[in-house]
């Protein structure tokens, strides 16, 4: 359970956030629209403590851990794609190699390619960062632009894959500037001028 209360944010004199407030139930999935620089990344900073809002209030039930795909990932460069999400999950204890292994390659990344990330498309990149902000069994997900550079079958993965945790009761925000093709949301916020509209 995710309640965001009345949270603005200013940048010196810019005003990103005006009270905003939206809340998410367990298996919900919200979708933030607004264009470039409208403030989604914002709010997913703050509800992820990078940032610190001016007020307002972001509470998360107690057993609640997130998982965000925010901006450009960055990764070990130098290191393959399977030892950067080993790297990753390692970091809290927790990583299951068959489940990274089974994302992998439901999002047709080979598991065994020792190819660098550095040599990565933009596409195969954002695959790992979905990759990362699910495969520690987070339940409440939060998603930057998830589709940027995806190739459209893999968008259909993506779909699937979102299908599979909605009924697992997770929860997903996804923020883009429009529609992913096939996929319904239960909540639609728009963003404009510093101000959250609900539909
Ligand atoms: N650390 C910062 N310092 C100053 N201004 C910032 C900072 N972070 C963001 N901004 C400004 O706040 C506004 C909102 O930025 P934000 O990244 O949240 O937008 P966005 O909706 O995620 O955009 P995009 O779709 O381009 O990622 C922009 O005008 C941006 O320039």
């Amino acid at each position: 359970m995710l309640n965001v209360k009345n949270l603005s944010k200013s940048f010196g004199k810019k005003e990103v956030l005006r009270k905003v407030s939206f809340s998410l139930k367990p298996g919900e999935r919200l979708h933030i629209i607004g264009k470039n620089g409208s403030g989604k990344s914002t709010i997913f900073k703050i509800i992820t403590g990078i940032l610190k809002q001016n007020s307002g209030t972001v509470e998360l039930g107690e057993q609640d851990t997130i998982g965000a795909l925010i901006e450009n990932p960055g990764f070990l460069e130098y290191e393959s794609g399977i030892e950067n999400l080993k790297f990753l999950a390692n970091l809290n204890n927790n990583y299951n190699e068959e489940k990274v292994k089974q994302l992998m390659e439901e999002f047709f990344l080979d598991p065994n390619d020792p190819q660098a990330v550095k040599k990565y498309s933009v596409g195969m990149r954002q695959k790992l960062g979905i990759i990362q902000a699910i495969m520690e069994n987070q339940n409440i997900i939060l998603l930057d632009e998830p589709t940027r550079g995806i190739d459209k079958e893999s968008i259909q993965v993506f779909v699937d894959i979102l299908t599979k945790l909605k009924n697992q009761n997770r929860s997903v925000i996804i923020a883009s500037h429009d529609d992913i093709p096939g996929l319904a949301y239960d909540q639609e916020l728009k963003l404009q001028d510093g101000v959250l509209i609900s539909e």
